[in-house]
């Protein structure tokens, strides 16, 4: 039947102001209405329809891609869309293209680290789409280890140029989105050369094809790298490989914020630091983290309504059988994320702000808060890909056999999102540069006071000589005791590995031997953040009839679900006791039960369209079985009764005459 709206029940059942909690969502009344806008726009334009996807071949697939960022570009021109609403739209169209590079890594790093007068020349032509850019940093053989990239760019003092070359098969630029077949130009990062002498890696804007035919320029071998992990998700991008046969280009072409060559061959240093030529990545770490809480939120809204339709055991007397959305184990398995999305999406926008605040003070060369920032950004993504990969796999599993069908949205969301984990910084090593900033300020504790995120660490020596004061469950509803609790796991665990590093011969030594263990310190650092920003979001006025009342629930549920998934940790450091780890537990049972009345309610606030969602299992109407039926009947498979290659290979072994011994 059409029109009947099954998820009503438990829609009459929430505590909260849905409308009101769609703009805590958002963040702003005004973010609501972009996003509204935009997620509408998109739905009801036939040509960002997605259901064909997954039958479509690679070529077809690719080409679908370009037609529909074609037709984006045209709407943002059309209707004169801001960045912000052309960011949205993107979002909505929910395609990897070439168009992600272009706004998300080509035209930052032109800004970032280019000089007043590349940005004035390149940032117009990039952001009108004259050119189109990608970001060409990783190779065959180096992603992580940046200054270990080995493209050469050597200075050419005669013609005033640089000679741009791939010496090893090793060098070949590897991965870059849109560099297979769409790209005119890119950001070339390679070792800079100079009368025999290097200078580090620093970024090179090259162009690849020509402006009139689309084909790769003299000296340049560009092709595809070939069928990614899932079907119709990654492979609508042409990630791609290329060579530089040394390869020409004006010495203004060199990014020069961070440093200068002169036209005599000086290579010339100003006086920022030269990590800036890796702020493009942290730009692009803080967009990742604002993606996960959305990727999060699109999962755990396809398996909070499914669980809330599907029904298993529990009749009596031929009576409803139990919603599985009522087992305390699905509900400690989805509410956790659930809460986690809200978690994710409040530690984004803060992180917004502090990176917002960075590149104010990058431009007037205050560079004071770089090194926390990058430590945040680094964490962040680290913390929040993993956990949403983790969480996208569990709500598939949530949804039991279905969720593996194509058709519940599930398989193409994790195939699109576990790359996250990967690029832009692998999320080990990520955790490893946050482990060198709290090595840096426990170890320089005794002179300087930390601010910021690693203020509490100033009070390292009281926190890892305090004990946990919680003595009932309810005390665990406190957010001073859900804060301290945190801190002192995290203070005691950064101290602890420093301790250790002082047994080593070297810092070097120590770090290697021990970075499993900082790595988990880092870990514990960043979940204080997470939690402590939750908790201040929650210090702030949030209207709307029961919207705080359930976020408070949310906050605790993520406080104490960490709590629990690493007790080992709050056991092993000493700062509680068994027993306060049981009532933490408890507690958490109890809030579950409170989250329940309002699990559908939470997941409608995230507005999301069920074309963004494309999941029958997620639909807004909860008509899953009829719609689970229609989606099967579409498959090629479907076509006919019988099946190409039935005749030609099965009836054979069917009309077989086989001897009797043989049977
Ligand atoms: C269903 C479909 C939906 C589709 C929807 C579409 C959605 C659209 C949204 C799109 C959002 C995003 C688009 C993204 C698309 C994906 C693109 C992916 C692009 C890439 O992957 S680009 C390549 C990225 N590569 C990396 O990240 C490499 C990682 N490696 C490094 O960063 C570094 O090499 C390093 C590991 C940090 C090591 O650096 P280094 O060798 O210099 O060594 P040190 O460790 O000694 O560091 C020295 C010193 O510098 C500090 N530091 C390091 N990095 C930074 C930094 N970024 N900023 C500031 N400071 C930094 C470091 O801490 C050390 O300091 P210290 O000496 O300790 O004081
Ligand atoms: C879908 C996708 C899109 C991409 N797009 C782009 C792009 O547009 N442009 C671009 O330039 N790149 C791009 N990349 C490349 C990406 O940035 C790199 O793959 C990423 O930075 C990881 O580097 P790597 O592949 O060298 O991994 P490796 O560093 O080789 O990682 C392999 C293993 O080694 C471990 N490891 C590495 N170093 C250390 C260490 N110091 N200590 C401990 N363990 C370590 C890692 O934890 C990991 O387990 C993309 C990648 C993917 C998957």
């Amino acid at each position: 039947m059409e029109g009947v709206d099954y998820l009503r029940d438990e829609r009459s059942k929430a505590q909260f102001d849905v409308e009101t909690m769609k703009v805590a969502w958002a963040g702003s009344p005004e973010a609501f209405l972009v996003c509204d806008r935009m997620a509408k726009l998109v739905a009801n334009d036939p040509v960002f329809e997605k259901f064909s996807k997954p039958m479509l071949g690679r070529k077809e697939l690719f080409k679908n891609t370009l037609r529909k960022t074609a037709h984006a570009w045209k709407l943002v021109n059309d209707l004169h869309l801001t960045e912000e609403e052309a960011k949205w739209l993107r979002h909505y169209i929910d395609e990897p293209s070439y168009t992600d590079l272009q706004w998300e890594m080509f035209v930052p790093a032109l800004e970032g680290q280019g000089t007043e007068e590349q940005k004035k020349k390149w940032v117009p032509l990039a952001k009108t789409m004259q050119i189109i850019g990608t970001y060409a940093q990783t190779e065959l053989g180096h992603g992580s280890n940046v200054q270990g990239l080995e493209t050469t760019a050597t200075f050419d003092r005669q013609s005033d140029e640089f000679v741009i070359h791939s010496p090893t098969l090793t060098s070949s630029k590897w991965w870059p989105g849109g560099l297979a077949k769409v790209t005119t130009h890119a950001i070339v990062y390679a070792r800079l050369i100079i009368d025999g002498h290097f200078y580090g890696v620093h970024g090179f804007i090259v162009q690849l094809r020509s402006l009139e035919d689309h084909s790769p320029l003299p000296g340049i071998t560009l092709g595809d790298i070939g069928m990614k992990f899932g079907h119709g998700t990654y492979n609508t991008m042409d990630n791609g490989v290329a060579r530089f046969d040394r390869v020409r280009i004006p010495r203004d072409q060199m990014l020069m914020r961070v440093s200068q060559v002169t036209k005599e061959g000086k290579y010339m240093k100003s006086n920022v630091p030269r990590q800036l030529g890796y702020a493009t990545m942290v730009s692009v770490r803080q967009t990742i983290v604002s993606d996960a809480s959305k990727a999060l939120s699109r999962a755990v809204c396809i398996a909070t309504r499914y669980s809330a339709i599907r029904r298993q055991f529990g009749s009596r007397d031929g009576g409803p059988e139990t919603q599985v959305l009522d087992y305390k184990t699905q509900q400690s398995r989805l509410f956790p994320l659930v809460a986690s999305a809200f978690a994710f999406r409040f530690a984004s926008d803060w992180l917004k702000l502090l990176y917002t605040d960075v590149k104010q003070r990058l431009e007037v060369n205050d560079f004071s808060t770089l090194p926390e920032v990058h430590a945040c950004t680094a964490g962040f993504k680290s913390l929040t890909t993993a956990a949403t990969a983790e969480g996208i796999e569990e709500c598939r599993k949530l949804c039991g056999g279905h969720g593996y069908l194509i058709s519940s949205g599930l398989p193409e969301l994790f195939a699109f999102y576990v790359p996250a984990c990967t690029y832009e910084g692998e999320n080990v090593v990520m955790l490893l540069q946050v482990a060198r900033f709290l090595v840096k300020t426990v170890s320089d504790l005794g002179n300087k006071q930390p601010v910021g995120t690693a203020a509490y660490l100033g009070r390292a020596s009281l926190l890892v000589q305090k004990n946990c004061v919680v003595q009932t469950a309810e005390d665990w509803l406190n957010p001073i005791a859900i804060l301290e609790a945190f801190e002192a796991r995290a203070a005691r665990m950064a101290v602890g590995c420093c301790q250790r590093l002082a047994e080593f011969k070297s810092p070097e030594e120590g770090f290697a031997e021990l970075s499993s263990d900082l790595a988990e310190a880092s870990l514990a650092h960043c979940q204080v953040i997470v939690v402590s920003t939750f908790i201040r979001r929650l210090q702030q006025d949030i209207p709307g009839r029961g919207v705080k009342q359930a976020l408070e629930v949310l906050c605790n549920v993520y406080a104490l679900f960490l709590l629990h998934k690493h007790q080992g940790d709050f056991l092993a450091t000493g700062y509680l006791t068994p027993k306060q780890a049981s009532l933490a537990n408890d507690q958490l049972r109890t809030l579950y039960s409170k989250v329940r009345p309002n699990a559908i309610a939470l997941v409608d606030s995230f507005n999301h369209t069920d074309h963004y969602l494309s999941s029958v299992l997620g639909r807004y109407d909860g008509n899953v079985y009829p719609k689970l039926y229609e989606a099967a009947l579409k498959d090629p498979l479907n076509d006919s009764d019988i099946a190409d290659g039935i005749h030609q290979y099965v009836q054979p072994i069917l009309k077989q005459k086989l001897h009797s011994s043989k049977l």
